[in-house]
């Protein structure tokens, strides 16, 4: 399910040796992990180039089948840590739910502490966070994503687009998604990166997410691509998602498509604002709460799938 694709990765110039490179997971979401703090490294091109070392290594058979993105811890003064996120295919994530969840569970690791809290920075802005290890040694990592944001140029979203429906009143874009025979609604937003979120009425085990999520992700509606969710209201605090991401193809998990489908069926007034949802997706649940001022928080389970330095 994880795509490869790793051919077009950020180049990073690394002038000191024994770089951490790991491997880790936030609910099946796989990702390389470079340890950049405290070295002497810059990124020579944001975002299109080739990195073969790195692809290969994320490619590697004894790492498993490949990764969802590469991320980079870098040093940001007055924060624990910055992030930078690259998709398979070498476009940028803004910002990646998960990934800062894993970062969070490493950091923590690095404090030898059964609980830990801190603030991290993206492309979108600041994050607190917090992790802590239950009873069976397993972590949990809790990320505030942001704010989700309706507004069509940020998005963006191209309104004039033949798809595009409406604006629901102060709420995300309605755009008429088309599966096989069935025409539906979906919903777009963003939570610092793009969304667009199509509730079903059955399993999203029923939807061919490969097919109709990678034509939707390039939909002339969404300038900049797309991810793209597709979810079952289980009950009004249960979502069960399948996510085509941008850039990656379907994932285990998607930690900002869990938010931005709270979200979505927050306004459409199907999940009730402040509850804590949980969202069943193939590699685990994530929990979301969208709070009454309008923060976005998101938890789960974590996994370090590299041993850790002895
Ligand atoms: N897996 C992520 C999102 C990663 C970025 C995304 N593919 C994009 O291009 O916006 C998450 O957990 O949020």
């Amino acid at each position: 399910m994880r795509a490869i694709g790793a051919s077009l990765w950020p180049v990073i110039e690394i002038e000191s040796t024994g770089v951490p490179i790991e491997r880790w997971n936030g609910c099946g979401n796989a990702f390389q992990i470079l340890d950049l703090r405290g070295r002497s490294a810059k990124i020579v091109s944001g975002t299109i180039a080739r990195a073969p070392d790195l692809a290969r290594r994320a490619a590697a058979p004894e790492r498993g089948a490949g990764v969802d993105g590469l991320v980079l811890m870098l040093d940001e003064p007055g924060a624990d840590v910055r992030t930078a996120m690259w998709n398979p295919d070498g476009s940028r994530g803004a910002i990646c739910g998960n990934a800062l969840r894993c970062i969070t569970h490493w950091i923590a690791d690095e404090r030898a502490a059964a609980t830990v809290a801190l603030e991290m920075v993206s492309d979108v802005g600041r994050h607190p966070a917090r992790a802590r290890r239950d009873g069976q040694g397993h972590w949990h990592a809790e990320v505030r994503l942001g704010r989700a944001s309706f507004d069509a140029e940020s998005l963006p979203l191209d309104t004039g687009h033949g798809s595009v429906v409406a604006q629901s009143a102060g709420g995300p874009w309605r755009v008429a998604v088309d599966l096989d025979s069935e025409r539906r609604e979906g919903l777009a937003l963003s939570v610092g990166n793009p969304h667009l979120i199509v509730p079903l009425e059955g399993p999203p085990t029923d939807v061919d997410v490969v097919r109709h999520g990678a034509s939707l992700e390039r939909s002339a509606a969404f300038p900049d691509r797309v991810n793209v969710s597709f979810v079952q209201v289980v009950s009004p605090t249960e979502l069960r998602q399948r996510t085509f991401e941008r850039g990656a193809g379907e994932t285990l998990a998607c930690g900002s498509g869990a938010c931005a489908s709270v979200v979505a069926l927050t306004t459409t007034g199907t999940l009730e604002r402040g509850a804590q949802v949980t969202v069943h997706m193939a590699g685990g649940d994530l929990g979301v709460t969208w709070t009454r001022d309008g923060e976005l928080w998101l938890s789960g389970a974590t996994e370090r799938e590299t041993p850790p330095p002895q």
